[in-house]
């Protein structure tokens, strides 16, 4: 099949069935706006301190289990990070999240916007580049290469992209800049789809298995407004989630992550500020079991001011999460904010280092002009990005997706060749 012919399946999805769910979209849109966040003037009132969640024939607590861990955590570790930050909170109006299917077209949509600030920025510039060149030729690819770096894609993947191009050229007998951003497009897609397609995938357990999702990275990545939208995502496809508060570190984001808890509809597991997060996580497990729930989501605190402490904190967080559910948790997922750019490469190389980081989500890639970034965390960390966060709303959390991610740099030229391409 050809690249246009994917990526136009891909992008529109099937006509009759994208019509139905289009119509759906539009009405759900009509009578049911996104509550938006609002700031508080007053903190929200904290829980009780004690355990939220011992059930009835439960044996152990949660903090004999937890100390009879040894871990040689530095104590003066926890007082480190200085004073709390002084979080947004959100009004939460519980509102049922009933969730219809988003058509193929709307997903395709979400990609557009959120690389605005990308296409604005980088594909502008190829689009002067291809104005004032006409002609393919080495000046033409010098030029091209340089924007390629400037828009944080990465060494690497420009090089290859470039050995790519100057070989498609030369096959095609191409000689005009026209229509480049298409060749682009094509290769950056095989580039990133290079033998790990299928990573993407949440690694999901087989239904009536509790499936446990471990969170990390720093603080201020979004890490907790991420959460809250995957929970929102799994529950809208019909699993039962729960959430357990282990950032039990920064202030406020126990509440924070209540407040997504009682938005999306999802039991949050807590403990108080200052607790062991290992202990939360303990009781999250138990809770999550007698519950059924079919997805645990963990939040965990990202500080990372060594990496032994944070080898020691994530170690012990596993340990307990593994001891109670051989194999888990399934999925490690690093949060890294798009905006801080190669700042963000250094911080998942400290965490895949501490940890077995099985995926990235990448957060506020709408944020940023240099959403190249994407393929530059492909190619040197070679972790799959599962999740692109393109904007603030709950449905904003998107699985990465390779080709509308390149439709998303070239929109205004690829809908050309789509067009063209009718067949
Ligand atoms: N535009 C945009 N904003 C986002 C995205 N993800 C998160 N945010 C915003 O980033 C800000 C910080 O997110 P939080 O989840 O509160 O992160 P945090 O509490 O500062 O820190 P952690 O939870 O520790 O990461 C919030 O205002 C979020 O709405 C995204 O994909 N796009």
């Amino acid at each position: 099949m050809s690249f246009f012919k994917r990526l136009k399946d891909k992008l529109m999805g099937n006509p009759e069935e994208e019509e139905k769910l289009d119509t759906a979209d539009k009405e759900q849109e009509s009578d049911q706006s996104e509550p938006e966040l609002e700031e508080l003037s007053e903190p929200a009132a904290i829980e009780p301190a004690d355990l939220k969640v011992p059930e009835q024939g439960e044996e152990a607590s949660a903090m004999t289990i937890v100390k009879e861990i040894e871990v040689q955590a530095d104590p003066s570790a926890e007082i480190e990070e200085g004073q709390p930050d002084v979080q947004e909170l959100a009004v939460v109006e519980a509102e049922p999240l009933e969730e219809k299917k988003p058509s193929a077209w709307s997903i395709t949509q979400k990609f557009k916007a959120g690389l605005e600030k990308t296409r604005n920025s980088f594909t502008s510039k190829v689009n002067d580049l291809v104005a004032r060149y006409r002609k393919v030729d080495e000046d033409f690819f010098e030029e091209l290469e340089d924007l390629l770096l400037q828009a944080d894609v990465g060494f690497e993947t420009v090089m290859e992209l470039m050995d790519k191009l100057r070989y498609e050229v030369q096959r095609k007998n191409i000689k005009d800049t026209n229509g480049i951003q298409a060749v682009i497009s094509e290769k950056l897609v095989e580039i990133y789809e290079q033998g790990e397609e299928d990573l993407i995938e949440l690694n999901m357990q087989p239904d009536g298995e509790l499936t446990v999702i471990l969170f990390v990275g720093v603080n201020g990545v979004g890490k907790t407004t991420t959460i809250g939208k995957l929970a929102h995502r799994l529950k809208s496809q019909g699993k039962s989630v729960v959430l357990a508060a282990g950032d039990t570190f920064r202030a406020g984001a126990i509440d924070q992550l209540q407040v997504w808890g009682d938005r999306v509809g999802c039991e949050v597991i807590k403990q108080s500020e200052g607790s062991d997060p290992a202990a939360v996580m303990y009781d999250a497990i138990r809770a999550a079991k007698n519950r059924k729930a079919d997805v645990l989501i963990c939040d965990t605190a990202g500080r990372l001011q060594n990496k032994v402490n944070l080898m020691n904190e994530l170690e012990k967080v596993h340990r307990v999460i593994s001891r109670e559910i051989p194999n888990a948790p399934h999925e490690v997922l690093l949060a890294l904010d798009a905006t801080t750019g190669q700042n963000a490469l250094v911080q998942a190389q400290t965490f895949k280092e501490a940890t077995n980081v099985t995926g990235i989500v990448l957060t506020k890639l709408d944020g940023t002009a240099k959403g190249g970034i994407v393929l530059a965390i492909r190619n040197k960390l070679h972790i799959p990005v599962k999740f692109v966060g393109l904007g603030e709303k709950m449905d904003d959390l998107q699985p990465f997706d390779a080709e509308r991610y390149v439709y998303g740099l070239f929109a205004d030229g690829l809908d050309k060749e789509l067009e063209n391409n009718e067949e």
